[in-house]
């Protein structure tokens, strides 16, 4: 049987968790999401994937270096109550773990959507942590809130341009919306996976796919435009379809999907932000309750 949002595993301990382990939870998320291998096109421990200047390595200390950031963002959120100032401390916090993100890696985009996605679901974890609906309409909240730091002025993202020229979501209103693709696609996936047995590593890469299968990836969208985005999305569905990674047909669709991704170009790094925030909250209210089993 498919374990739901609102199943009961979801309900964990009121006890509330430190905050430290809250940040060190996140550290772990970045950690397990670059480390999972393979990852199609993605950095994995095999290699950079699509990517020219990042390697597991830099993934890992950027990760390392963004821990703090986090902690702060916890602590500010477990002491202030006005949401219009927390959305502003944390605004600031956040683009403070970009600049240190940037010192570490000597200028490389390891982490920017991780920061924005984990920085939200940390600071609703602080308050609202009875259920994973509950923590997830929390960021939505947080995330609804205008950011006064956004000058109307500034140049556009890549992200912001490509939500313009493709009109999709992008990051910022994933978050608004209380993440659906972790919602309703990663956590499913990964809990139905495991459930007939997968590996663990398994049910994460099906839980990947399972978001490559339906989100507007930006990061794709700007590296490989709608052609990049359809064989992703078809690509990751075809895998799924073939009862997932762990099959015969399904690896074989896999690497096929990789090979695809390779030539076009394209990396889904707002799936692997997704993944990553998809493990922090598996961690929080559904692997802690099970003595860490599925922890690596
Ligand atoms: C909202 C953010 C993500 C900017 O997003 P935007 O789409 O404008 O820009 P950008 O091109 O940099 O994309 C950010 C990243 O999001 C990820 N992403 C891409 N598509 C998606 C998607 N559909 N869903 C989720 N994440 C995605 C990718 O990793 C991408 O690199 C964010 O960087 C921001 O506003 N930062 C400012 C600091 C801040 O407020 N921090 C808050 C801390 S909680
Ligand atoms: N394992 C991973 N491999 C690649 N990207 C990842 C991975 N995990 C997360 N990401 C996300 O992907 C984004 C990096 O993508 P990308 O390199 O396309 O960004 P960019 O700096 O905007 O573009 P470009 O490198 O083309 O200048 C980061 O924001 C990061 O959060």
């Amino acid at each position: 049987m498919m374990t739901t949002i609102n199943s009961p595993i979801t309900q964990r301990d009121q006890k509330r968790f430190s905050l430290r382990y809250l940040s060190q939870s996140v550290t772990w998320a970045l950690e397990q999401e670059a480390r999972l291998s393979p990852k199609p096109a993605l950095v994995d421990s095999r290699g950079s994937g699509a990517h020219k200047d990042m390697h597991l390595a830099l993934m890992l200390a950027s990760a390392n270096t963004l821990e703090p950031y986090f902690l702060r963002m916890a602590q500010t959120a477990a002491f202030e109550s006005n949401d219009t100032k927390l959305r502003t401390q944390i605004g600031l916090i956040g683009r403070e773990a970009e600049k240190a993100m940037l010192q570490t890696t000597q200028g490389v985009n390891t982490h920017r959507g991780a920061i924005w996605a984990l920085g939200l679901l940390i600071v609703a974890a602080t308050t609202h942590d009875a259920t994973i609906e509950s923590l997830l309409s929390r960021a939505a909240a947080i995330a609804s809130i205008e950011d006064p730091a956004l000058k109307t002025a500034q140049a556009l993202s890549k992200g912001q341009q490509a939500c313009r020229e493709y009109q999709v979501d992008g990051a910022r209103e994933q978050a608004q919306q209380g993440f659906p693709h972790i919602q309703q696609q990663a956590l499913p996936t990964l809990w139905e996976s495991r459930a007939r047995g997968d590996a663990e590593s398994s049910a994460r890469l099906n839980a990947l796919l399972a978001i490559m299968a339906t989100l507007d990836d930006t990061c794709v969208l700007s590296r490989s435009g709608i052609s990049g985005l359809v064989t992703m999305q078809t690509g990751a569905a075809e895998v799924l379809n073939a009862g997932g990674c762990n099959t015969f047909t399904g690896r074989q669709a896999l690497r096929q999907l990789e090979r695809e991704l390779l030539v076009l170009n394209a990396s889904a790094g707002g799936a692997a932000d997704l993944l990553a925030a998809t493990l922090f909250i598996d961690r929080l209210f559904v692997s802690s309750t099970s003595n860490n089993k599925y922890q690596q």
